[in-house]
């Protein structure tokens, strides 16, 4: 099969089926899959009736053509019209843009519950293939060295050596993300409680985030003047790029997945997660907590906060890290939801 057939079959695939696509790169080694098979197949039946249907087709084209874009009602229109067949980076003109909140309000996440207390739900699909590269692309110009916000302020530590970009939340992508992601926490969140700015983390070999929390220890005062205090009452954290070895986000406090190790370990029994989430291992050796694999478009999300108001604290056992990457790169991408805790002088 030509390189050509390749590129088609694989954007077609990217268009129709790109949720089950966000695990591979097609793009790049065109693997097979059922689904992209039958597109190269319907690319090859569509050429080889190509010379006799257009003889046949003429006369009939123009008035056709006049009558379609002329006379149907535009709801008519978008069955009739022909889906590129080059699905290309989305973020550049307002075409496009369409095209990708189009796919981008048609997803197609499904979750899993890694663990009920604290609450970790693995996500699948949360970003298709095609999403995952334009957000990387919206961002990549913009990474430096990450720091970390502490109460003092930001600072560069060695525990994180990645690069962040922060994400233009006004691009119509990043909009529907959060979008996606405000819908996924549901009630959680006030719909005048805002999202942080989201952020890229790119890791190159032997780069890492080491155990840190995603919660401040104290509320944060918001910088609108209102006096009102926030936290990252939550976190999403998505795979975007997993062209890596190793880099795994590894929860050595998320213990209930090992009550049952010593009977084969319920990790073990659930062929879902083979590959994707596997028990950690401590420094001394010892299994102890959920390691979740790098795999684009998959996301993690857990809730950081516990009760309400200005009693609300952070749940230590959320503790986790960036495991450092072996080979490759890594990227992936902070979702925040922010929610209110009182205010400053209350
Ligand atoms: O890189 C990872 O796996 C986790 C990153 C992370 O926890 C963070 O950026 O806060
Ligand atoms: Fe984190």
């Amino acid at each position: 099969m030509s390189s050509m057939h390749c590129r088609q079959a694989a954007s077609l695939h990217r268009q129709y089926v790109h949720q089950e696509s966000a695990t591979t790169d097609p793009g790049n080694s065109c693997k097979f899959s059922p689904a992209n098979e039958y597109a190269i197949a319907n690319l090859h039946s569509q050429k080889s009736m190509m010379p006799k249907a257009l003889l046949l087709a003429l006369p009939l084209a123009i008035p056709v053509a006049l009558f379609s874009t002329q006379i149907l009602p535009s709801l008519f229109q978008t069955y009739l019209s022909q889906q590129p067949l080059v699905a290309e980076p989305t973020i550049a003109t307002p075409e496009k843009e369409e095209w990708s909140l189009e796919a981008c309000e048609a997803h197609k996440y499904t979750s899993e519950i890694v663990s009920l207390d604290p609450l970790v739900i693995y996500i699948n699909n949360f970003t298709s293939f095609q999403e995952a590269e334009d957000l990387i692309k919206a961002g990549e110009e913009d990474f430096e060295s990450s720091f970390i916000s502490a109460a003092t302020g930001l600072k560069y530590v060695t525990g994180r050596t990645s690069q962040s970009a922060p994400l233009d939340t006004d691009l119509p992508l990043v909009d529907c993300i959060l979008h996606r992601a405000r819908t996924f926490v549901g009630s959680m969140l006030q719909p005048y409680e805002p999202f942080s700015i989201p952020q890229l983390v790119r890791y190159f070999p032997s780069q890492k985030y080491d155990l840190h929390t995603d919660f401040w220890p104290q509320h944060q005062v918001m910088n609108d003047g209102s006096g009102r205090l926030f936290n990252r009452v939550a976190s999403f954290f998505v795979f975007l790029r997993d062209n890596c070895t190793n880099g795994e986000t590894y929860f050595p406090s998320v213990s209930v997945l090992d009550d049952d190790a010593d009977a084969g370990g319920r990790l073990s029994s659930l062929d879902s997660w083979a590959g994707k989430i596997s028990r950690g291992v401590r420094k001394d050796g010892k299994a102890q907590g959920v390691k979740f694999k790098p795999i684009t478009g998959n996301a993690i999300f857990w809730v950081n906060m516990k009760g309400e108001g200005k009693d609300a604290v952070g749940d230590r056992r959320v503790v986790h890290a960036g495991l450092p990457v072996g080979e490759g790169e890594k990227i992936g991408m902070n979702l925040w939801p922010r929610k209110f805790y009182g205010r400053e002088d209350d």
